[in-house]
């Protein structure tokens, strides 16, 4: 029987796009969603099993938790997708916004990958967990600040949990900038997000999709952060 990925944050986007292209090649997925959408219908019906997942608190954390481990005895992955892009505002407290994002990018998978350690180890090693971190990571952003600390933080767990994981489970980071924009984004917003990287282009979810695939396919790589950035970093 093959191990499922858990893919979490599955019910749209890159999530959902991953957890479409697993299940094409015919690889079991475990998919979490918090909003309910007819996406994640079409998921189960494709064969996903669905969870409910809000990591915004301890409490959702430890049930879904609680629920993966009566589902599975095994993983061939986790891709910690997840993620809140939350910018600082003057309505929201700040104390909220760095809970929030240290939350879902931070506690969720931190514990998530602890509880599951045996889950990945039992099965076909080396087995895989992937952190979907961010470029802004090497710059800061003077917009979503407690977003890019969050990401940071996840990019050191990569560091953490590949030296207590290593030889049986690789982990890696996936550093994308942008890859696609949100339908709420203005011309303005994304003729001058455009110019920020050498490549000039919203590639798509497919970039993604391919470099994840890439990642569980590679038994050498780990302790890594991945960037697919278009250049960002030479503009
Ligand atoms: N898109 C881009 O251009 C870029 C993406 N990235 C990173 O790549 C990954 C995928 O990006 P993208 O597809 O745009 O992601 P989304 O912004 O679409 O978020 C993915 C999912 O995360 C879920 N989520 C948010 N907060 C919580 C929470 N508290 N508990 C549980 N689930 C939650 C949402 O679930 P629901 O909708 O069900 O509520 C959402 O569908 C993310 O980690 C992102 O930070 C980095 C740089 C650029
Ligand atoms: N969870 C999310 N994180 C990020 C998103 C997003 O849509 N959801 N988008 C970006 C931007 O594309 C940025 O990289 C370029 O403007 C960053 N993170």
């Amino acid at each position: 029987m093959t191990a499922p990925i858990l893919i979490t944050g599955a019910g749209q986007r890159i999530g959902l796009a991953f957890a479409q292209a697993c299940l094409a090649k015919g690889q079991p997925v475990i998919a979490t969603y918090r909003t309910y959408r007819p996406a994640v219908d079409a998921l189960q019906k494709a064969g996903a099993d669905c969870i409910y997942a809000d990591f915004a608190t301890d409490a959702g954390i430890n049930a879904f938790i609680a629920t993966l481990t009566k589902k599975t005895d095994c993983l061939r992955a986790i891709v910690h997708n997840a993620s809140d892009w939350m910018p600082e505002s003057d309505d929201t407290d700040p104390t909220d916004v760095m809970n929030a994002m240290l939350h879902v990018h931070v506690m969720a998978p931190y514990r998530i990958n602890l509880a599951c350690r045996g889950l990945l180890e039992n099965g076909n090693t080396p087995t895989d967990i992937i952190h979907m971190t961010d470029y802004v990571v090497e710059k800061g952003s003077a917009k979503h600040i407690a977003y890019a600390a969050s990401k940071a933080a996840l990019t050191n767990l990569t560091l953490s949990f590949s030296r207590l994981l290593a030889p049986r489970v690789k982990v890696n980071s996936v550093a994308p900038s942008l890859i696609m924009f949100n339908k709420n984004d203005d011309v303005a917003y994304r003729e001058k997000t455009l110019k920020k990287s050498l490549m000039g282009i919203e590639p798509g979810v497919d970039v993604a999709v391919q470099t994840l695939l890439f990642v569980l396919d590679n038994p050498y790589i780990t302790g890594r952060t991945l960037s697919l950035d278009g250049g960002r970093h030479l503009m």
